[in-house]
């Protein structure tokens, strides 16, 4: 092959190569003039201003930049900054702050405070690196000096995990740097994070190409093979990132060959497929892997013009550069000679942009979820997705104008607008409170959130010294506790009212509303087979209420832990609940909450009192009291059984239907002649806690499976976004061909080899897998090569992800600084 390449190079090509020293030179002494046509397409290309600065990818810049000392060798360095970031893990990383509006003020649904904790980020996210960033790029390196043990395969493997987070974060960083260009700023770290994962993903690409060369041994020159440089027709293998198939053959012919090693069902290396037709990733072609520097190529006339690109100057060759820490004590014979072999035998073949890819669920996970259907695998459970949708569109509810009439509501109260009403209009507060009072979901003016206003109408408030109760119960932060916000009074309404903001969670029911309303009825009948009991039979007749069948112990459990949960903190905080009923705990979910903590403190509040916490134990006791009325109220579905009157016949039936230690709880808190206290309750809940910790903990894996997935699918989204942002865009600063030529041509060939790649036969040729993995592949900038063709099957660009990964950077923030 090399010979032939040769050869065909010489009968065809008219090449325009830089001498090797050239190649070498520093990047601000190179002249771009590549003796490019001036009519051509490519000279858009070519005179990129910022090739040089994108080193996400360029190795050697990489290199340069990490050490800073310009010394090439930045493999010490690079272990030792990886070092480094480990005690870094208290920074974060936004995520594409280029999404985040700049101009928050304009619409108040964009929360301001991402921007000032990121006061560093500039639109291209030049910012602090993460916890991941930090334990990425320690496991990059750790890799790196692993693959460069030749003893250590076995380590290798066992460190796959941490690699594979190292090579999620690089798609970040590298992003980062590419958008910043010569940036000061960019902490070394990220330099880091990128230098080391990039140099793993260059040993899987070279131990795939070594895997490939064994498995093609008639495609490749024995002299080739192994070495890290096979193809002959660039002079300088350091400057070719871009070499035409045609070289070898034409486009069609190179699109038959591909057809023929390529079909949808072909397991490709790294497990990828590629798709059929006319594109398709390196890896899958008979053209070599290992071509290590930039070549552009362009078809004049019919002649192919090969250009080494702006970053082909201050090329080395990039294998012998990235494969080994020259330094590592693993490999004191490797002193800047390196081999590229040895390493390469440590890299797991499975480790091949593993990192960006989700993984599947846990295993722990998976036989949790109702359903062990291959779908569960990869999407949401439908329960948990018809939850979020459910409160997604309560919260989003607005009023029609009918509505909106009735309730005559101002379009402002303080700092919220858009108010909604919870509950038909004024209703009387609580009966201990004896004031109308109106509940309201409403937006935050600035921050865009939503919260929830209580406001209490006619109300004047005495004295502003309950506000030292206020601020007590605004520090007050507990999961069974809504947060008190803040308190206002206002006329907006017309009156003087008094507002206390709490958080909003949409959905929420009272207690009242969930368990003691009457079930529905069909016809005029009950259900018979609604509820758990069975039909027709004595007992579940018995175990019946009108508000619908007993409820299962361990629901009323989780109740009570929940309940005495915030109980607990309330009281800690040297402050009383005062409202313990079921209208003023709100469930969300199996969530139970307190929801109108400090009304009753503020509109009760003695202004003439010394003291305004002197009656706190006295109210604590009530809260008990309360509690175990509830606790009664909730074990017989019945508000009527807590009547004094009923209490006893209510703790009978308890104690026939339920154990021992629910009957002796509620008693505990009926005997008002000792002084009790929340948590000698603790005992009879016993072991039932470690229940219910261990029903949280399994919810927490669960849910953090499905944040892994959802945050892979956020990570593509905005690739796409970017992606779709440039393709096809009509025109660009009066330019109408903008998005059809330079960088963006190249995009526009991509976006067709991810989309629109089609089978042997013409057919559509749709792999969600090849989707994804050539969009973590660009995220990634992989050095892996891709063949993109023109879509008059003319010619073929042959392009590394990582190019590609540099023109869609490039071209967004082009669009981005237009915008701006
Ligand atoms: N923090 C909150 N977030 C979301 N919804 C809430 C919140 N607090 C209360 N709600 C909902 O607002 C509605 C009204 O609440 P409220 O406490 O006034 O109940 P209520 O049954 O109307 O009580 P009352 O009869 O004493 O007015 C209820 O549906 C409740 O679920």
């Amino acid at each position: 092959m090399y010979s032939q390449l040769n050869l065909t190079c010489s009968h065809r090509f008219y090449m325009h190569w830089p001498c090797s020293n050239t190649a070498a030179m520093d990047p601000i002494f190179f002249s771009p003039s590549n003796g490019i046509p001036s009519e051509s397409k490519l000279a858009t290309y070519m005179n990129r201003q910022n090739v040089a600065q994108t080193s996400g990818y360029g190795l050697n810049n990489g290199n340069v930049n990490v050490n800073g000392n310009g010394n090439g060798n930045g493999f010490s360095l690079l272990n030792l900054d990886a070092s480094l970031a480990v005690n870094k893990k208290s920074q974060v990383t936004p995520q594409s702050p280029e999404f985040i509006p700049t101009r928050i003020s304009s619409s108040p649904n964009f929360y301001p405070p991402y921007h000032m904790n990121n006061g560093l980020n500039g639109v291209n996210g030049l910012t602090t690196t993460t916890a991941a960033a930090a334990a990425a790029a320690a496991a990059a390196a750790a890799a790196v000096a692993t693959a460069a043990a030749p003893a250590s395969a076995s380590t290798t493997s066992s460190s796959s995990p941490s690699t594979a987070a190292a090579a999620v974060t690089v798609s970040g960083s590298s992003g980062k740097l590419a958008n910043g260009g010569n940036s000061a700023s960019i902490l070394s770290m990220q330099k880091t994070n990128i230098v080391a994962t990039v140099n793993i993903t260059q040993q899987q690409q070279q131990q795939q190409q070594k895997q490939q060369q064994q498995q093609q041994p008639a495609l490749v020159n024995d002299s080739v093979v192994g070495s890290s440089a096979p193809i002959a027709i660039i002079p300088n293998p350091a400057a070719a990132p871009f070499v035409s198939s045609m070289s070898a053959q034409t486009p069609l012919k190179a699109r038959a060959a591909m057809m023929r090693q390529d079909s949808p069902t072909a397991a490709l290396i790294g497990g990828e497929k590629s798709p059929p037709h006319g594109m398709t990733p390196h890896g899958a072609s008979p053209i070599p892997t290992t071509l290590p520097a930039s070549v552009h190529q362009e078809n004049v006339g019919g002649t192919i013009y090969f250009y080494p690109t702006a970053n082909a100057q201050n090329s080395q060759p990039v294998v012998n550069s990235v494969v080994v820490d020259a330094a590592h004590p693993a490999h004191p014979a490797h002193h800047g000679v390196v081999s590229a072999v040895a390493p390469l035998s440590a890299v797991p073949s499975q480790l091949l942009y593993a990192g960006h890819v989700y993984p599947g669920p846990a295993s722990n996970v998976i036989t949790m979820q109702p359903k062990t259907q291959l779908e569960s695998a990869f999407f949401m459970p439908d329960e948990m997705r018809s939850d979020i949708l459910g409160r997604n569109e309560i919260s989003n509810l607005i009023m029609d104008a009918a509505e909106a009439a009735q309730h005559a509501l101002p379009l402002e109260v303080d700092n919220y607008h858009a108010l909604y009403p919870l509950e038909p209009p004024a209703q009387p507060m609580h009966t201990k409170l004896t004031l109308p009072a109106s509940t309201y979901r409403a937006t935050h003016n600035s921050t865009g959130l939503k919260y929830c206003l209580r406001r209490l109408h006619g109300f004047r408030l005495q004295s502003t010294k309950c506000m030292t109760l206020v601020e007590m119960w605004k520090k007050l932060q507990h999961t069974n506790v809504v947060q008190l916000r803040e308190v206002f009074t206002t006329k907006a309404f017309g009156d003087n009212s008094l507002v206390l903001v709490y958080d909003y969670y949409p959905g929420s029911q009272t207690l009242l509303a969930k368990y003691f309303t009457p079930a529905p009825e069909t016809n005029g009948y009950t259900d018979p087979f609604q509820g758990e009991a069975r039909p027709f039979s004595h007992k579940s007749n018995m175990q019946r209420t009108n508000n619908g069948p007993l409820l299962p112990e361990s629901t009323i459990w989780s109740i009570i832990m929940q309940l005495t949960a915030g109980l607990r903190a309330i009281h800690q905080a040297g402050l009383a609940c005062k409202i313990l009923d079921p209208t003023k705990i709100i469930v969300t979910g199996k969530r139970v909450r307190f929801s109108s903590c400090c009304i009753s403190d503020i509109t009760q509040f003695d202004p003439n009192a010394a003291n305004p916490l002197a009656l706190v134990n006295m109210h604590q006791q009530d809260d008990l009291t309360a509690l175990g009325r509830l606790v009664l109220a909730l074990a017989c579905r019945c508000l009527q059984s807590v009547q004094r009157d009923n209490v006893q016949a209510s703790i009978d039936m308890v104690t026939r239907n339920y154990s021992t230690d629910l009957r002796n709880f509620i008693v505990y808190l009926f005997t008002t002649n000792n002084r009790r206290s929340v948590t000698d309750l603790m005992p009879m809940i016993g072991a039932r806690f470690y229940t219910q910790l261990d029903a949280l903990q399994a919810q927490v894996d669960m849910q953090e499976d499905e944040l892994a997935k959802e945050m892979e699918n956020g990570r593509l989204y905005r690739i796409l976004v970017k992606l779709n942002s440039i393709n096809e865009r009509p025109d660009f600063n009066l330019d109408c061909t903008w998005s059809e030529t330079g960088d963006r041509y190249m995009l526009k060939l991509f976006r067709d080899f991810l989309f629109h790649s089609v089978t042997e036969d013409g057919r559509p040729w749709l792999d969600h897998a090849h989707i994804v993995q050539c969009l973590n592949k660009l995220d990634a900038g992989s050095i892996e090569r891709v063949q993109l063709m023109s879509r008059d099957e003319q010619s073929v660009l042959i392009v590394s992800y990582a190019e590609l990964k540099n023109c869609l950077e490039n071209a967004f923030s082009e669009l981005m600084s237009a915008a701006n």
